[in-house]
């Protein structure tokens, strides 16, 4: 579990979180939303321990990151496993390649121990017959897999997704969150994910928190976002008319 509590964070004058408290549980898929600009990233960066907040505390499982040694930080951030927008893979090295490059950097495994783990994490996001190929050789959806892979390789217990379905077509968006969660509730990982994308909101969204400049403006269930009449939410998550007309719809089912 992640709890955040009052965070700030400013930029010299600019004031961009302006106090969050907010609660992440482990074993559930949590997702961050708003407007372009509204501190989605600038937050994901602290619960990620890149940006020191300017005030409040974020605790792991308990653990004050801001009271930690910096060698218990450096171990913390080892738990911490990030899915990067557009999937960051180095170009270089193969699809195991990528895979073992954290075991590599952070682990002392044997070259069989790192081999068993890639297997078996590439396995886990059904990437069979792509050990040796490029990351050019393989389709986007793919790409995003290895990035989970790799993202999951040294056993994480919190995960961080930033906009894991940019530059998917919506089915390979689907099948990529379904995987993201199954991942979570299988592995028992926090996971907390940046996104912009309706459909992930709907499909996987246990606890959704949306943000309005720098501001929890909301929060909760993919099925309490269906009943809110908070304004700022509905104008934002129910922008199409598509969406206007599935919120009605499901609202009158219910009553
Ligand atoms: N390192 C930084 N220094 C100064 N200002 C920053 C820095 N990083 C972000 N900001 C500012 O913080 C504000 C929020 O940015 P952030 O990237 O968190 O928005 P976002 O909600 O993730 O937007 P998007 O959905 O477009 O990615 C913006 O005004 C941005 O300019």
């Amino acid at each position: 579990m992640i709890e955040v509590e009052n965070i700030h964070k400013s930029f010299d004058d600019a004031h961009i979180l302006k106090g969050i408290t907010t609660t992440f549980d482990t074993g559930k898929t949590n997702l961050i939303i708003g407007q372009s600009g509204s501190g989605k990233t600038v937050f994901l960066k602290c619960l990620l321990g890149l940006f020191e907040p300017t005030e409040g505390k974020i605790c792991y499982d308990g653990q004050n990151f801001s009271e930690l040694s910096s060698q218990e930080q450096r171990a913390l951030k080892e738990d911490m496993g990030m899915v990067f927008q557009g999937s960051a893979l180095f170009d270089g090295l193969t699809v195991a390649g990528n895979v073992m490059f954290p075991l590599e950097m952070f682990t002392k495994l044997s070259k069989s121990e790192m081999e068993d783990r890639v297997n078996i994490v590439l396995n886990r996001v059904n990437l069979v017959d792509a050990h040796h190929k490029y990351p050019s050789e393989i389709s986007g959806g793919m790409q995003k897999r290895v990035a989970i892979a790799r993202a999951i390789v040294m056993n994480p217990q919190y995960l961080f997704c930033d906009e894991p379905n940019s530059g998917l077509d919506p089915r390979t968006a689907i099948v990529i969150d379904n995987l993201i969660k199954e991942i979570t509730e299988e592995y028992n990982i926090t996971t907390v994910i940046n996104t912009h994308d309706m459909n992930s909101v709907m499909e996987i969204g246990e606890k959704i928190l949306f943000l309005k400049d720098g501001l929890k403006e909301w929060e909760g269930t993919k099925h309490e976002i269906f009943k809110t009449d908070n304004e700022a939410v509905t104008n934002f998550v129910y922008s199409s008319e598509l969406f206007k007309k599935v919120r009605q719809m499901y609202i009158e089912e219910r009553n």
